[in-house]
């Protein structure tokens, strides 16, 4: 992330530590918040089970990741934000990484299949499947639209958490998978803005490199108004209250001013990059207290 990294990886990290890493923890801990609020949303699951869809969760995320960072090691060669990872700095070989990503997501599958059910684990495994497959080895390095279609890979963790209460999806699983599909492009392309020059070398089509700065904030724009939408849906047709409403409103009306900023601040040739920094960092925060909303309003009125 840090574009000012350090040129040398210490060579002493210990095993323990790289394995972690290979997971992408930070992202992991937003996946299972869009996985573990939906639970509370969908019904009242025993702690227990709350347990087993985290670590097999986690798991199963983590899997995909290593398996990712397999997949991109010449990528995350070139690029300051990732150079450090264990297979650039040598201190892992890629048999080793894909081997612990394969060995994780099999873990997880069987986890998920005999102590919750099925159809949770096979949700989880097509969420693998799409992010290794179709974003990583596909789209990101062929098309600036890779993270829109393959930004589906993280919206599974919601229908995961539904899943693992109901044993089926309806309409507002449908539309929490949703909301993190829309939100993905203004997440995304607010770091894609900042880190051109890596993904230029790289030799990634991330959007702005391809439709230029303006016409991805454009997009951004527009994809955060689709997401403000979604967020009420699920209270029109009375899903969720007015808790997860004023919620919705005020971190989404957030969000849209955030966004605009950025792209106003291009309109006028003035810097836009702390704006965009301000995207990112609160396009996390947005969707963390936004499930949190979701899941605490369904438990309070239950
Ligand atoms: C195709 C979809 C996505 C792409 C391409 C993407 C890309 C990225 C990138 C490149 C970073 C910087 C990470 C780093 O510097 O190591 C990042 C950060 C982050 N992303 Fe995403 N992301 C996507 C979807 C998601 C989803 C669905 C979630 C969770 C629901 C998520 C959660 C996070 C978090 C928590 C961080 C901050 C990590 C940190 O502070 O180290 N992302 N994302
Ligand atoms: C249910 C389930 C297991 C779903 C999988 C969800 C999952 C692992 C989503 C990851 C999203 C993400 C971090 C994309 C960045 O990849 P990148 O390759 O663009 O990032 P990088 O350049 O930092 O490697």
């Amino acid at each position: 992330m840090n574009g000012d990294a350090p040129l040398k990886a210490p060579a002493d990290t210990p095993l323990s530590r790289d394995l972690v890493a290979l997971t992408k923890p930070r992202i992991i801990s937003l996946l299972l918040v869009t996985t573990a609020a939906p639970m509370y949303a969908a019904g009242s699951p025993s702690l227990w089970t709350v347990l087993l869809v985290m670590v097999g969760g986690y798991l199963m995320a983590g899997g995909a990741n290593a398996v990712n960072m397999y997949i991109d090691r010449d990528i995350d060669d070139v690029m300051a934000r990732t150079r450090l990872r264990p297979i650039p700095s040598g201190r892992m070989s890629p048999t080793q990484v894909l081997a612990f990503g394969v060995f994780c997501a099999t873990l997880a599958t069987w986890m998920l299949a005999h102590f919750v059910n099925v159809l949770t684990a096979g949700l989880a495994l097509a969420g693998f499947y799409f992010y290794v497959f179709i974003y990583t080895r596909i789209l990101k390095r062929t098309s600036p639209q890779n993270i829109v279609i393959g930004g589906a890979a993280g919206a599974f963790p919601p229908l995961v958490g539904w899943a693992a209460v109901t044993g089926t999806l309806d309409v507002t699983a449908l539309c929490l998978f949703l909301i993190v599909f829309y939100w993905t492009p203004p997440h995304f392309w607010a770091l894609a803005l900042l880190k051109q020059v890596d993904y230029g070398r790289a030799k990634v089509p991330m959007a702005p490199l391809v439709w230029g700065e303006r016409e991805t904030m454009n997009q951004m724009v527009w994809y955060t108004v689709i997401l403000l939408v979604l967020t009420l849906l699920p209270v029109l047709y009375g899903a969720f209250g007015v808790l997860y409403l004023v919620s919705a409103v005020v971190l989404g009306g957030l969000l849209m001013w955030g966004v605009l900023k950025v792209l106003w601040a291009a309109k006028r040739n003035a810097p836009w990059t702390a704006p965009a920094w301000w995207v990112y960092k609160y396009s996390l925060l947005y969707l963390a207290l936004l499930f949190v909303a979701m899941g605490v309003d369904r438990a309070i009125t239950r």
